[in-house]
């Protein structure tokens, strides 16, 4: 498909009230397109509405109104093949410890009526890495292999759309790895749309070629990743002085600045009110020899955090 995998226009979500706790709208109203083919983070801080908006795409959660497609498929008119054309990997390790894992994946394809004839067990799991535990209890496996296996339940009905919830929350480096390497081989050679929320900036930054940010159940952005880095505006400039230097010194224009522990001098400055090189001629000018100079340039952290920090609570 060309195009959206995933059209969600007023989407909205108020949990019911129950006991003392009043309703709740988690989401607000969000328009968001998904283009088919991406890798595409959605960012929030905790209790931001992402989950609620990932389980509204799964099926496991109602909507209170709006739209959902899902790879042009209306939840509201064909909601089967609209269900048929999502996984989702969810957070939790929801997993039977009686299955082995050949059975939880062909438990799974039999709920979503893949015949027979149409599996593709094997493949899974040689996909998941978990061939040789295949017919293992699931009580034996490890927490990487058990998340791996979430992976592959969510693969069984060959989705066009996958969505992960934090699917590397906890998990060490190497296996982390192995999930990413999974699932870009999935996006390229499949070319299956691959939605992701998670905590590890880092690694949304380096995934996703797009990002939308959701705060308080609102969509607060939603640009190329390097189109939201782009928009900000701040930028730190490190000099190594020759020899030592007690404090920073006085610069023109609102900068910045700070000794670091190793005696770097850094300024931090908006790039739209003073150029670098009025910045490296302050520091000449108060007689400073320079040995080193780095830039640091923002990333997608600061981007969030500049985003989110300075909404109220809902
Ligand atoms: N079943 C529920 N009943 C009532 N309120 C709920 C329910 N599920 C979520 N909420 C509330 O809705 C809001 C959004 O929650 P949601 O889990 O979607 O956020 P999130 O962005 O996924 O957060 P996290 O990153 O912590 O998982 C929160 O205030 C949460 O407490």
């Amino acid at each position: 498909m060309t195009g959206n995998a995933i059209e969600i226009e007023g989407l909205t979500k108020t949990y019911a009230a129950s006991g003392s706790q009043p309703p709740k709208q988690a989401l607000k109203g969000i328009d968001l397109d998904i283009p088919a083919g991406s890798i595409f983070g959605l960012l929030g801080p905790n209790g931001a509405g992402k989950s609620t908006l990932i389980n509204i795409l799964a099926g496991l959660v109602l909507k209170t109104s709006g739209k959902v497609s899902i790879w042009g498929f209306d939840q509201d008119v064909n909601p089967r093949q609209s269900r048929a054309s999502i996984g989702v990997m969810p957070q939790e390790l929801n997993i039977d410890p009686f299955f082995t894992p050949r059975a939880a994946l062909e438990v799974q394809a039999g709920l979503y009526g893949v015949p027979k004839s149409q599996r593709v067990t094997d493949r899974v799991l040689k996909a998941i890495g978990l061939e040789d535990k295949a017919d293992a209890y699931a009580r034996n496996l490890s927490g990487g292999m058990r998340r791996r296996l979430l992976l592959g339940k969510a693969l069984v009905h060959r989705p066009q759309v996958l969505v992960l919830d934090e699917p590397t929350a906890g998990v060490d480096i190497e296996l982390r790895q192995m999930l990413w390497a999974n699932i870009r081989r999935l996006n390229e050679e499949q070319g299956t749309t691959i939605i992701l929320t998670t905590h590890y900036l880092e690694e949304a930054q380096e995934m996703c070629g797009e990002i939308a940010i959701i705060n308080h159940g609102e969509l607060i952005a939603r640009d190329s990743t390097s189109a939201l880095i782009g928009r900000m505006d701040a930028k730190t400039l490190v000099i190594q002085p020759e020899g030592e230097v007690a404090a920073p010194p006085e610069m023109p224009a609102p900068v910045e600045t700070c000794l670091r522990p190793d005696g770097a001098l850094c300024f931090t400055y908006r790039r739209s009110e003073i150029g670098t090189g009025a910045v490296i001629e302050a520091v000449r000018n108060a007689g400073i020899s320079i040995r080193d100079i780095a830039t640091e340039e923002p990333n997608l952290e600061d981007v969030f955090v500049a985003l989110t920090s300075h909404k109220g609570a809902a």
